[in-house]
């Protein structure tokens, strides 16, 4: 499980800030693969060694698995067990409920000896408040990753409510920065909505950023690094479909591979214009 600052060397050594999203749909993965006692976990296994060297984060999305119901869940322990220590794993569960409810929560994506898991960092939805994020706070050195303003279009309908001259979401930065500090909490942003990155920068100047958004959604990577990246980087950008999909046929690992290395090379220009590397 890195730490704020393992994180920090784990991106200057790699060059790179990328996250790959393990979004693993059963049914667009390549067909050769269902001949697999568990075709999901044997497509993220090569996944994960053709990326490893090239990203400092998986993110599974726990609906891909969820869907599958115990399958898809022995796919995602099995999953977890194969992901890197040295990478930030991340379960995308974007989670968010009261107290004793959200304790189950983190038992279930937090403690191996319950769950069979134990990721490094959970997604969480803060519409329900502080008592419904601390809980997960409870164990030693995991991180919390609290969406702050979201790629999708329907971010609009409350992310941009005025409230007291700010955005909603400004409100949720603000408040959230006291839930714990920069070595616990980040937020999402995503990579659609660039140039309100320096709004978010306002509030949160050192936490990590998570950034989807980049490939299947459009956002800019460049935009991003402009308006988002501080002296420590401080961004983590996912892409999830346009990297794993990348083809479907046999060298899917592969072409998986290229897509990751086209990233991180811009990653890499990036890192260095910013003087980060
Ligand atoms: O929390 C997230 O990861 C997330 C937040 C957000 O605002 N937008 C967003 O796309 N995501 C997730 O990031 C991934 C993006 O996937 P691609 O669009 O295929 O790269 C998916 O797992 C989304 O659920």
């Amino acid at each position: 499980m890195p730490s704020r600052q393992q994180l920090i060397q784990q991106i200057k050594q790699k060059k790179s800030f990328l996250c790959v999203g393990l979004d693993t749909d059963i049914e667009k993965i390549p067909r050769f693969l269902l001949d697999f006692d568990d075709p999901v976990f044997e497509f993220n296994r090569q996944i994960i060694n053709a990326t490893h060297d090239l990203c400092v984060s998986y993110k599974p999305n726990s609906a891909f698995y969820e869907s599958r119901g115990v399958k898809g869940l022995q796919s995602l322990a099995k999953t977890w067990q194969h992901l890197p220590a040295e990478t930030l794993n991340i379960i995308d569960a974007k989670r968010g409920d009261l107290g004793n409810t959200t304790d189950m929560y983190a038992k279930a994506f937090f403690d191996q000896a319950a769950s069979g898991v134990s990721f490094d960092a959970i997604t969480l939805s803060p519409y329900m408040g502080t008592d419904s994020v601390t809980p997960y706070l409870k164990y030693d050195g995991k991180w919390i990753i609290v969406l702050g303003l979201t790629s999708n279009p329907g971010s609009k309908d409350f992310q941009y409510l005025v409230n007291k001259g700010g955005y909603l979401y400004e409100e949720v930065v603000k408040k959230a920065v006291t839930w714990a500090g920069a070595d616990r909490i980040m937020f999402v942003v995503g990579a659609t909505k660039s140039t309100e990155f320096t709004n978010i920068r306002k509030y949160a100047p050192d936490n990590f950023l998570l950034v989807p958004g980049v490939g299947a959604q459009g956002g800019s990577l460049a935009d991003v690094c402009q308006y988002g990246m501080n002296s420590d980087c401080g961004l983590i950008v996912n892409a999830s479909r346009s990297i794993i999909y990348a083809s479907n046929e046999r060298d899917f690992a592969d072409a998986a591979r290229a897509e990751a290395i086209k990233l991180q090379q811009e990653m890499k220009v990036e890192l260095e214009k910013a003087g980060v590397i």
